[in-house]
């Protein structure tokens, strides 16, 4: 299958200041779920927006359906982002809705922009509606009448309502509760069964995008520093920082709790090491670490930026 997504050697700066995104490679196939996991500040809604033409992108490429689209300018541009085939699912949807707006406008916002005619789109509203779940009653109502579960889900039909290939969710469940946040997770892997969507879920809660998505990209800094399938890349961690983080994940076993208590002893201090975006932190970081690490693949689908992934882990957590 070819990927829909592909995104390669992306570099994003704002400012002129230290890159945001530096090398990031990723490719999502139709009908799959790539999740994009870090902590706060390390470029995940940077990635959604430059994928949307959100973000400054000064080098890599960004391809959708084979099409570059960090080439487009002006008309071409234009074109492609009003026939909707990406969409982005902004992380607030209270702030994200125009709250003077009905349900039914809003929803039909995407569709009266790519020139769908007025008769036509309604009942591609009440689709959509029915695809999230919603009941058509809600049609007429504006946000602030709307539950917080409600609003997220009128985002989300909001974000399909012109049957995208691409779907970037940004956070969509960070603010909802637990028994939401499940229907809205369960709602994104009906949708992309049935729509056959591509969609990149972002999140910094592991335990969110574990049940759900199919591959997770690690973010760190700005640098994809593994990704994987999910299940291997939660069960069998190959980067220091990704092991880090699924052992902080609530649930976390054993040999998870095993690989925390190695991260936390603490980091030797080197001051010569900084190539590796996570050398800083690293209890493993060694003279090699001044360098770079290269995205290895050490098996197939796997990637991992780190000297000592082969050797890091005590057999403790192995
Ligand atoms: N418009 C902007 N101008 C300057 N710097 C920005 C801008 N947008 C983001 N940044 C910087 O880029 C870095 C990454 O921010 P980004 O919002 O992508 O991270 P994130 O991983 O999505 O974080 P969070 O989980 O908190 O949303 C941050 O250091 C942020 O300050």
């Amino acid at each position: 299958m070819t990927d829909l997504l592909e995104v390669r050697s992306l570099e994003v700066e704002f400012d002129r200041g230290a890159p945001v995104l530096d090398g990031v490679d990723l490719q999502v196939r139709a009908g799959e779920i790539l999740g994009v996991i870090g902590e706060t500040g390390s470029g995940k809604t940077t990635l959604a927006r430059a994928v949307v033409g959100l973000a400054p992108v000064v080098a890599g490429r960004i391809s959708v359906d084979g099409l570059d689209r960090t080439r487009l300018r002006g008309r071409a541009l234009r074109e492609v982002r009003r026939a909707g085939a990406v969409q982005y699912m902004f992380q607030d949807p209270l702030r994200s809705l125009d709250p003077d707006l009905t349900v039914l406008r809003l929803v039909g916002q995407p569709l009266a922009v790519a020139g769908v005619p007025a008769g036509e789109r309604r009942q591609r509203v009440l689709e959509a509606l029915d695809l999230v779940g919603l009941d058509h009653a809600l049609a007429g109502r504006r946000p602030a009448l709307l539950s917080g579960g409600q609003r997220q889900r009128v985002a989300l039909a909001r974000a399909i309502v012109t049957r995208p290939r691409l779907l970037l969710a940004d956070e969509p469940v960070s603010a909802l509760d637990a028994s939401n946040r499940n229907h809205v997770l369960r709602l994104l892997d009906g949708l992309r069964r049935e729509l056959d969507l591509a969609v990149v879920l972002i999140s910094h809660d592991l335990e969110s995008l574990a049940g759900v998505a199919d591959r997770l990209a690690v973010l760190y800094r700005g640098r994809i520093v593994e990704s994987g399938p999910a299940a291997d890349v939660l069960g069998r961690p190959l980067h220091p920082y990704t092991a880090l983080l699924a052992a902080s994940a609530p649930g976390g076993g054993a040999a998870r709790r095993a690989e925390l208590a190695v991260l936390r002893a603490p980091a030797p201090a080197r001051p010569e090491v900084s190539a590796c975006a996570f050398a800083h932190r690293c209890p493993f970081a060694d003279a090699g670490c001044a360098e770079r690490p290269a995205e290895a693949e050490p098996l197939p689908g796997r990637t991992v930026a780190c000297h000592r992934a082969a050797d890091w882990r005590t057999p403790e957590a192995s």
